[in-house]
């Protein structure tokens, strides 16, 4: 590991939290290792008593000098957060953004042409270790040493994909960032199907969990692509093929593709919107 880093987060709300207990439960940092700047002083204090890091309210108290500087707020809220960083950085420093939208253009630009900015597309399993974050870093601008730390902060949280360009970023964001949502949504849909055919909503729960992680589980077990999987079930004249014809006839294939490629794009238009301030 590295005893000696010292990983400083602005903004201490649900990804931040997924993220540091990740590297203090898996990844081998010990809580004096990092810093959490949260304007809310009441999740600052709960911050520091669960989970022992140094919590501050303002930048200003931070007694750490930070090696990595986590962007953990909302994009509409980092503007605001940088203007207050700004004064503590100094160039040797990394600076990792988790935001959606935010390019590092825009970014290096608010923080007065800062260089090392590496931009990065968690998702929320995050908070049970089974993330997916993308990454990417111009190479030119980390060391190799610096790389290994990044990979032993996200590491912590899941499975890294370090990515060549910055643009796909945005096609992560629309795949792995967004995409436990669009699963949630089909759980949740499958749940009031299971309500409609009688079920109580205990059950319905029940029935449905098992059949995603059960059918998760088949996949990772499997060397056949998911498309062989399914035709395994399906039988010809079946209960399967009879629920297939309705999702085929209402283009629900191209709608799953549709609804990705238009998550891209807010990405890009967010980008576009975001860097206006
Ligand atoms: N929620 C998701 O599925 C994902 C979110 N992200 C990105 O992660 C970032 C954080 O999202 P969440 O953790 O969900 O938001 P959140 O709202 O839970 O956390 C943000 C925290 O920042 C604090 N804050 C705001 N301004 C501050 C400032 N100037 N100084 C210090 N603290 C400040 C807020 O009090 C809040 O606790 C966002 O930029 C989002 O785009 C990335 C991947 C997935
Ligand atoms: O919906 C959003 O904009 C953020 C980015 C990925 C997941 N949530």
């Amino acid at each position: 590991m590295h005893p000696t880093s010292h990983i400083a987060f602005i903004g201490g709300g649900n990804m931040a939290t997924a993220i540091i207990t990740g590297m203090i439960k898996q990844g081998g940092f010990a809580p004096e290792q990092i810093s959490v700047i949260e304007n809310n002083t009441e999740k600052a204090q709960h911050l520091q008593r669960h989970l022992g890091v140094h919590a501050f309210a303002d930048i200003k108290d931070v007694s750490h000098t930070a090696d990595v500087w986590v962007l953990a707020v909302k994009p509409q809220s980092m503007k605001e957060a940088l203007t207050s960083l700004t004064p503590h950085l100094t160039p040797d420093q990394i600076v990792l953004s988790i935001a959606a939208g935010l390019t590092i253009a825009t970014l290096s630009e608010w923080l007065n042409g800062h260089h090392k900015v590496v931009r990065t597309m968690p998702n929320t399993p995050a908070l049970v270790g089974q993330g997916v974050t993308g990454i990417y870093a111009p190479l030119s601008i980390v060391s190799e040493n610096e790389q290994v730390l990044i990979n032993q902060i996200l590491a912590a949280i899941g499975t890294n994909v370090w990515l060549s360009d910055e643009k796909s970023i945005d096609a992560i964001t629309a795949i792995s960032g967004s995409g436990p949502a669009y699963v949630f949504y089909v759980m949740e849909h499958l749940t009031a199907a299971a309500r409609c055919l009688g079920f109580n909503d205990e059950t319905a729960k029940q029935l449905v969990q098992a059949t995603f992680a059960g059918a998760v589980a088949l996949v990772e077990a499997s060397e056949e692509p998911v498309s062989i999987l399914r035709e395994r079930v399906t039988s010809k004249g079946g209960t399967t093929a009879a629920a297939l014809n309705v999702f085929n006839e209402r283009g629900m294939n191209q709608t799953l593709i549709d609804g990705a490629n238009a998550a891209a794009h807010r990405a890009e238009e967010l980008a576009i919107e975001l860097s206006k301030g």
